[in-house]
This record gives C-alpha cells, structure tokens and sequence, in this order.
C-alpha cells in the first residue's frame, strides 16, 4: 500500500480501539517494532501537514546549534565569555550543546548502556512498570509518554523516574536494577551541570549567580530513559512531537540522532557529539528572563535505523505549589514585565490539558496593554 493510501484509509473511530489494544498488550513501540511489522498501525500515521514538514529543507548551508566548551570556567576573564556566550545561544536558539562540562566519557556511555538495556529487557519485566497515569510519580515505564500533548500516537517508549521532592520520589526498590546505578550517576552529574550553567544563565540576564537555584529549580526533578527504536516507516510518524519543555532540561543521546530544534522556521537537527551535552529552557525560564531567554519547539524524528535512538534526559523544575514572574531586578520602565505572575499549578494545568499548542501557556500570562 503507498503511503498516501494508508493515511487516506485511515479510519478515526478504530483509533481509541487500537490504541487502547496497543496500551493492554503493554509491549511498548520496541515490541511493536520487534514483532516484524513492515507498515506502521494506524494510530501512529501523523497527519499530511505534519509529514510534509519531516522532509530535509533544500537550503545549502547545514545550520548547527551553538556549540560551547566549559573549559577554565574558572578563570574570570574566561567565565564572563561563557556568560556571554551562553547568553547569546539561549535568546537566540534556546538550545545549545555544551563539552568539556565535567562528566566523564565512560560515565555517560554507561548511561546511554544501561538505558539500551532497560529497554531490551523481555516484554514481561518491563510491563509490570507500564502505566499511563499523569499524576502517577516514582517509578514508571510507558509508550507516548507526549501523548497527552500529541494526541496520534508517536514511536518511543521512556523510562521515567522521580528523584524529588522525598514525596515523589522513585522508591528504591522500584527503580530497576538493570539502569539504578547509572541512573544515581546520570542525576548526580545532571544536577552539577545544570547548577553551572543556571549560575552562568542568571548571571548573563545580570542577576546574582544562585537565583535560579534559589528560586526552586532543583527542587521537582526527574529522569527519563528515552528509546526510540527502528521504524518500518519513518516518513508517515515520529518519535517525538514538536513540544517545548518547562524548566530547565540536561539531555544525553546516542550517536543515531533524531533530534531537531525550530531555528528561523527551519528544523535544525542536534547533531551528536561524543561526550557533549544538549541543553535547552522552557517556558518557566522564558517567562523569568522575561523573555531575554527563549523556550524553542523541538521534535525527534523516527528512523529507519537499526540502532535505537536512546536519550537519557534529566529535567529541572520549582515544585508544584512554587509561584513565578519576569526577576524584579532585570526590569526598568524601558523593560517593563511582558508576563504576570503565575503558579507552577497553574502550568501543570494547561500543560496536562489536551491538544494545547506548545506556546499557550505564554500567550495565556502574557501582559497585552
Ligand atoms: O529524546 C530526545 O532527544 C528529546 C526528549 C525531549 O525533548 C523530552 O523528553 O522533552
Ligand atoms: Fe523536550
């Protein structure tokens, strides 16, 4: 069958059948891939005007997101330099890759590792950690962990585990042997770096270093496992859609890519760097920077390649009950607040509610005069 038959013979009142059939099996997009399929079910075909948007654009130059190594971050002339570049990456691109940030090689290999091996465990252990339920923490495994914002069916599966606050926490004993250790590590060294680079994004917007830290940003975190395994057809899906994050996000891939950023209306690909780290904002710290800083959409793509895509990704946020605004100290009657004061409840609720586009939440805070 073309593509375009498939999509056209696509009836919407199978969907919630197949999708709930796919949800009992609980054997995840990898087991769907693995079973031998060659055509993609239904509920996974995203609509045309996605799909005409996943082809390479034909402009000549190949953009790359910045690219900033840490090193010497201590000698003062050397620290104002990264401030000013990091600075400039993040109000230009929101995204940027950092080297030189810390971390070990073959730690962060070993990450990658465990995670590949958390997702090829055999279908019956992983499914007594499936579960669809939003507010449920601690520990849990799951398909389309974006569903909630993508609505169709995307191809990956995600391993995601609570590290705080104590109350949500993954309990030990349900974190999985296979992936524990490096997870610990993954969150340890996670957390350094984006101590670092919130230091360095706070004193670039010309506030006092520890103000995100202050504010809360290590207080809600977790981790997610992410796997995207081979795709039959990657042309008719994807593995992720196009979302912006909410605080501040670490992100560790493989070397398979997949990865794309919206840069000037253009879809930019993250391209993998041994040993690099791709870090991005999200719509909290737009709103605090009062837009000096800029949470930008980003998607992956399914591939065709045999090797999985595996991410590891470890996000920063305040905690639920935390309230926020445009810093005081970076606004003058030049630069007035373009946002009102919010509630991190009030985000959760309109990032859990269906259908939204990524940027409602700033449009519904925005100040109009
Ligand atoms: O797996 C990736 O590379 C992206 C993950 C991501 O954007 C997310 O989990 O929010
Ligand atoms: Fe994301």
């Amino acid at each position: 069958m073309a593509a375009t038959d498939q999509i056209a013979a696509t009836p919407t009142y199978d969907l919630a059948k197949e999708f709930k059939e796919f949800e009992e099996s609980k054997m995840g997009v990898k087991g769907l891939a693995e079973s031998g399929i060659t055509s993609i079910p239904n509920m996974f075909i995203h609509p045309p005007e996605v799909l005409s948007t996943l082809k390479k654009p034909t402009s000549h130059t190949k953009k790359a997101i910045p690219l900033i190594d840490l090193s010497n971050l201590n000698v003062p002339t050397k620290r104002q330099q990264l401030v000013e570049q990091i600075r400039e990456a993040t109000s230009s691109w929101g995204f940027f890759q950092v080297i030189n940030h810390g971390v070990p090689l073959s730690v962060l290999n070993e990450i990658i590792d465990a995670i590949k091996a958390f997702h090829d465990q055999p279908h019956e252990v992983k499914a007594k950690l499936y579960n669809r339920d939003n507010d449920k923490q601690g520990v849990m495994y799951q398909s389309n962990y974006d569903l909630y914002r993508a609505k169709v069916a995307t191809w990956h599966d995600s391993l995601t585990i609570w590290t705080a606050p104590e109350e949500k926490r993954g309990k030990e004993e349900d974190i999985p042997e296979i992936c524990k250790k490096e997870m610990a590590a993954w969150e340890s060294h996670s957390s350094k770096v984006a101590e670092i680079l919130l230091e360095l994004l706070s004193e670039g917007l010309g506030a006092e270093a520890e103000r995100f830290k202050k504010l809360g940003f290590f207080d809600a975190r977790l981790l997610v496992g992410h796997c995207y395994p081979y795709c039959p057809q990657p042309d008719l899906t994807v593995g992720l859609k196009p979302h912006t994050d909410s605080g501040f996000t670490v992100l560790l891939q493989n070397q398979v890519g997949g990865l794309q950023v919206k840069h000037c209306d253009e879809w930019v690909d993250v391209e993998p760097i041994p040993g690099a780290l791709t870090i991005n904002i999200g719509d909290i710290i737009q709103i605090i920077s009062n837009d000096n800083y800029v949470s930008v959409e980003h998607r992956v793509l399914a591939k065709a390649s045999k090797e999985p895509r595996i991410s590891a990704v470890a996000f920063f946020n305040m905690n639920t009950n935390a309230g926020f605004e445009p810093l005081p100290e970076i606004l003058s009657s030049d630069k007035p607040a373009i946002y009102r004061k919010s509630t991190m409840t009030e985000f959760l609720e309109s990032f859990y509610s269906k259908g939204l586009d990524s940027k409602y939440f700033l449009k519904k805070v925005k100040i109009v005069n």
